[in-house]
């Protein structure tokens, strides 16, 4: 077996972070070279996330040792906003960078300013960043120094529409992505929306009309369709810790059914190991803690609806799990590699 390749994460107080480390400290390639913090820096790992006590006891770094360690590749798990500083100051480095934030996701600087409601301050890294979903570009993935990691929601929505809109099935206006999270997509530092009495028992659409995933979705799929697309998004918050459904509706352009369908997603996923086609409704716990995105589909023949449905854990295939199947494909390995764990269900 060759050298293993040494591995940064940077910002890992947070819930992607200590995910990243989950999985990483099982990966059969990579060993974890630095793991770093600004507000607990000088403590250990295990100090913060304590299941780790015994397992990952390494002392958390500033991250201003990244120039001082020799890495192959670092994982920003950081807010947006604040990523695009560090990709700026790393770009030119020799290590390979993922970001897990939505700083470059999106085609432009201009787009990122309307809906992120702020400056870009790097527009140099929209040339060269790739976006990270590896059953759309995964070529382009393995060639790429710096991988723009998707968002959880736009996972699940380009994964369930991608061969109806690719096909030229259904009518790419008035699609409805109707979306619901738990509360760990809103990242560790408490809030009001997060705050227990306003979560538990309780469930709310939020982020009507201008959820910043709706621009993600909505271009990724544009360049996939030959028409242009147009979609309604609606993510809501659900009173459990990890996991995303999504519901899509879609008109189809002509006569089709289930089977036709069915037998269009299994084509279209054959060779994608992380996509499973399911017979069934999915639920959240088909997937809780590994790295799969189970799709079902249906044509309801009484209204005439193309019904997909979408589930992945917005911790793994939705941000970790997925950066780490980039990262394996970045650095020349299985792309399963450290993710074959089976969901943990119940
Ligand atoms: N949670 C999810 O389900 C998903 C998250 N993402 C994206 O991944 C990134 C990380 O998410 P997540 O782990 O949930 O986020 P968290 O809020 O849980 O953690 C972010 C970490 O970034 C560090 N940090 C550094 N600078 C700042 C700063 N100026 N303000 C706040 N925190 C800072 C903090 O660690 P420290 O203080 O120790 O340095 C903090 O623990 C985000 O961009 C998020 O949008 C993407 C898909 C899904
Ligand atoms: C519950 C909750 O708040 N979820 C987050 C998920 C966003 C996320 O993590 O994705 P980005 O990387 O694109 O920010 C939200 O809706 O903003």
């Amino acid at each position: 077996m060759g050298k293993k390749k040494r591995i940064g994460i940077i910002g890992a107080t947070g819930y992607t972070g200590s995910e990243l480390v989950r999985i990483l400290v099982n990966h059969p390639e990579v060993e974890i070279a630095l793991i770093t913090s600004e507000s607990r820096a000088g403590e250990k790992f295990s100090d913060i996330h304590t299941s780790f006590r015994g397992i990952v006891d390494i002392v958390l770094q500033p991250a201003s040792q990244v120039e001082q360690t020799d890495l192959d590749l670092v994982f920003l798990a950081l807010p947006h906003g604040v990523s695009m500083d560090f990709v700026k100051k790393y770009h030119q480095k020799p290590f390979k960078i993922i970001d897990l934030s939505g700083d470059f996701r999106l085609d432009s600087p201009e787009i990122y300013h309307e809906w992120y409601q702020k400056g870009h301050v790097y527009k140099e890294g929209f040339d060269s960043a790739v976006f990270g979903l590896p059953e759309l570009n995964r070529e382009h993935i393995k060639q790429s120094e710096l991988v723009a990691n998707p968002g959880c929601f736009p996972t699940t929505a380009i994964l369930g529409l991608a061969p109806l809109l690719s096909e030229g099935m259904i009518e790419s206006r008035g699609i409805i992505v109707d979306s619901k999270t738990g509360v760990t997509g809103a990242g560790v530092k408490p809030k009001e929306v997060t705050h227990f009495p306003n979560v538990n028992d309780n469930f709310k659409a939020y982020g009507l009309k201008k959820h910043r995933h709706t621009i993600e979705i909505q271009d990724t799929l544009n360049k996939l369709s030959s028409d242009e697309v147009n979609l309604q998004f609606t993510p809501h918050l659900l009173p459990v810790d990890r996991g995303i459904l999504s519901t899509i509706y879609a008109r189809p352009v002509k006569e089709v059914t289930t089977a036709d369908l069915n037998a269009l997603y299994l084509r279209y996923y054959e060779g994608h190991p992380f996509v499973r086609i399911t017979p069934e409704a999915p639920s959240i716990k088909d997937v809780r803690a590994s790295n799969y995105c189970n799709i079902y589909i249906t044509h309801d023949e009484r209204t005439g609806n193309i019904m997909v449905l979408s589930v992945i854990d917005n911790l793994v295939k939705g941000a970790a799990g997925q950066a780490i199947q980039n990262m394996n494909l970045m650095l020349g390995f299985d792309e399963t590699a450290g993710l074959k764990q089976a969901p943990l269900n119940p």
